[in-house]
């Protein structure tokens, strides 16, 4: 039963100095603080039920994601949420077209960021109150720019057709979990003796599946990659991750020379906004059997519904946090189901991997009902700071069996985290003469 008036909204700049052990680095970030514009909604309901929302960022790009949840706060202070869930299409849509912020977006860049972080608080805190059927499910997405693709019907007929065979895939969940791959071995920061160490700890921890960056320097990618081949053996899953670097020839000639280290996928090989570019290095690279992997940085569903028309991606990579959480998340499911394009989730970062297991454990069980070439991401930072963290079994996410988003942090993690004022930051800036 839904209840309670939102009558307190905070958000908290959160920052973690990852860029001092080169954790998370790439061919473009090559100094990334992983970092979170922190949410927390407080209701009148006398439950003591709060929602805990995030959006994942780097550094200083924290201080304007928090700059923009505090401009869309009067939206939801006051509001009851029953009011919120009752419409929640209407109520995206109030927050993605309020005539002040629209401007700097629309749906794209700090705001829609922003706008995630707040919605993954309300999503959070409705669902530890109440479980949800497809209709109410459908009720929440914003079909605007998609219906060219997906009517609501038809997003209602796979959300139907996704129920037959539902138990047996929940008990497979339960049972097995997710299949998961790792980043943690191959960030461009590390050392070779780093990426060999790390490698040799996760084939003993049971990974099977590998993701190197790569893009900055070719000899190097070379190196690297033979060496992270050579570790894992031929039948293993290598993907590679460029981060945008490249031009569109460029990947097309970068991947060829990479082409021997047989990547599953080469991701963001160039701009988030090239559709037509992505098309074109799917198409240059189907001889060389690389898939083109995209989404960390996809704006929102009409950039995801390009990328589908035009065939630029073979594996779609949603993001918990860029997307207009759940909402937007949910119609970008559906797309790729109706494209029948594997989705493959983007996490890691601060809290990523917590948020989007539930949406790719959801997606199993009711929109693909398929595990073919799917696996989500996952990154071996940072889960210590929250209270519900995900759980791996032999490379695999297992379910997670607490109400909600999984997106409480532990205050005593975001009281030292918190920029510039927490105990973390307050020694780093100290001994940096700040
Ligand atoms: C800056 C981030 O660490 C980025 O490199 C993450 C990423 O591309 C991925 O996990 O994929
Ligand atoms: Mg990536």
């Amino acid at each position: 039963m839904v209840r309670g008036r939102i009558c307190g909204l905070s958000v908290r700049d959160v920052r973690f100095p990852t860029s001092l052990g080169g954790h998370g680095s790439d061919a473009m970030h090559t100094d990334p603080n992983y970092s979170a514009a922190y949410v927390i909604l407080e209701t009148d309901a006398g439950d003591g039920l709060k929602g805990y929302g995030i959006t994942f960022t780097l550094g200083r790009g924290t201080e304007v994601v928090v700059c923009a949840v505090n401009a869309l706060a009067h939206h939801v202070l006051s509001k009851d949420l029953r009011d919120i869930v009752g419409d929640f299409r209407g109520f995206y849509r109030q927050l993605t077209s309020d005539g002040q912020l629209r401007w700097i977006g629309p749906e794209k860049g700090a705001v829609h960021l922003a706008t995630a972080a707040v919605l993954n608080a309300v999503w959070d805190l409705w669902a530890k109150q109440e479980g949800k059927d497809p209709r109410t499910l459908l009720s929440c997405i914003d079909f605007r720019y998609i219906t060219d693709v997906l009517t609501e019907e038809e997003a209602f007929e796979i959300l139907q057709k996704g129920q037959v065979g539902k138990k047996e895939r929940e008990e497979q969940m339960l049972m097995h979990g997710y299949p998961a791959y790792t980043t943690s071995c191959a960030w461009l920061g590390y050392s070779d003796d780093t990426l060999k160490q790390l490698c040799t700890e996760a084939l003993k921890d049971g990974w099977t599946r590998f993701k190197v960056k790569v893009g900055a320097d070719l000899q190097d990618d070379i190196r690297r990659c033979r060496l992270i081949r050579d570790m894992i053996g031929p039948e293993k899953i290598l993907m590679m991750d460029a981060n945008q670097r490249w031009d569109v020839p460029e990947a097309v000639e970068w991947m060829s020379k990479l082409a021997e280290f047989k990547p599953l996928w080469i991701e963001e090989p160039t701009s988030p906004d090239d559709i037509l570019g992505h098309a074109t290095i799917s198409k240059a690279l189907v001889p060389l059997g690389i898939g083109v992997a995209t989404g960390e940085q996809c704006h929102n569903r009409v950039i995801f519904k390009q990328l589908l028309q035009v065939k630029a991606l073979q594996f779609l990579q949603i993001d918990s946090c860029r997307l207009g959480s759940v909402n937007e998340n949910l119609s970008v499911l559906l797309m790729a189901k109706k494209f029948e394009i594997p989705v493959c989730p983007h996490a890691g970062g601060v809290g990523l991997c917590e948020l989007v297991q539930h949406l790719i454990i959801f997606d199993f069980i009711s929109v693909s009902a398929s595990l073919k070439n799917r696996m989500c991401e996952y990154v071996d930072h940072l889960h210590e700071h929250f209270r519900y963290p995900v759980i791996i079994k032999k490379a695999s996410y297992m379910p997670p069996k607490d109400a909600g988003y999984s997106t409480e942090m532990k205050t005593d993690s975001v009281q030292k985290h918190q920029y510039p004022d927490g105990d973390v930051w307050k020694k780093l800036l100290a001994a940096q003469g700040n």
